[in-house]
């Protein structure tokens, strides 16, 4: 079942001479539970592609469809409640509140949505349990590592318990270990509880831990690899192949 679809997806910043085309009709299916990465070089559109399916920017022409759930022409308001149920969102910088506990950040979202916030930790702290935090709770962003804030994003971003996962570079300001380590947590957030994830990435040896790798060029699709065992031994064979591609 396709958890994501999109038909002809284009995106065009500006317009005349100075217009940039930053999707050019991108056809691009995610099944519910699979694990897919976007790769390709510097400015070929792939956070552009994440904010799209994500509904925080608009397409200038072309569909999406989330969850059977056409949203190219949504309203706002339709839009943002639709994000909020099923979307979590885990970028490159954690952007957790440093006066705030792991519990506290990892709570709030659902606590502005409304959840009792006895509730919401309840909810927050399961996740960070799941990831191996559950002694962290009480630790503010500048207690932990790394890997560890970025561990306590993740739990934020799952909190509401969407249904779709949108990763930017969630390694970018790792080292490679607690890259490879968020790589993996990703993995579990899709096979182990059944989420769908879709990760933009530079870096082969994240992209390696994916069920799917998707290329992208001058804002087109230009290939796609399955992994059949996805871990790190995939990462220098997709080193050759984004290398092939112009990275
Ligand atoms: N708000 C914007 N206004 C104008 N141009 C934009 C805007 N956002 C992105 N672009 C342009 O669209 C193209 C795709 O950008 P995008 O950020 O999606 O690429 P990317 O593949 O994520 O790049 P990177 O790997 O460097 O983060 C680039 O040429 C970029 O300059």
């Amino acid at each position: 079942m396709s958890i994501i679809s999109t038909q002809n997806l284009t995106k065009i910043f500006g317009s005349g001479p100075t217009a940039v085309t930053a999707l050019d009709h991108v056809n691009l299916t995610v099944n519910a539970g699979e694990f897919v990465s976007i790769m390709g070089p510097s400015g070929c559109g792939k956070s552009t592609l994440l904010h799209l399916i994500g509904g925080l920017d608009r397409p200038t022409s072309g569909s999406i469809t989330l969850d059977g759930i056409s949203i190219a022409n949504m309203n706002d308001d339709r839009l943002t409640e639709l994000r909020r149920r099923k979307i979590g969102f885990v970028f490159q910088f954690f952007n957790l509140i440093p006066v705030l506990t792991a519990v506290e950040n990892a709570a709030l979202p659902i606590t502005l949505d409304g959840v009792k916030p006895l509730s919401a930790q309840k909810q927050a702290s399961q996740w960070l349990a799941r990831f191996g935090l559950a002694d962290r709770s009480s630790s503010r962003p500048d207690q932990l590592s790394g890997g560890q804030q970025q561990r306590v994003a993740i739990a934020r971003a799952l909190a509401a318990e969407p249904t779709l996962i949108l990763a930017d570079e969630p390694t970018g300001n790792l080292d490679t270990r607690s890259g490879e380590e968020i790589a993996r947590l990703m993995r579990e957030v899709a096979k182990k509880y059944g989420r769908t994830v879709v990760m933009v990435t530079h870096d082969p040896r994240i992209a390696a831990y994916s069920d799917r790798i998707v290329f992208l060029k001058d804002g087109k699709i230009v290939d796609e690899t399955t992994l059949s065992r996805p871990n790190s031994e995939n990462a220098a064979a997709v080193a050759q192949k984004i290398h092939s591609i112009g990275d």
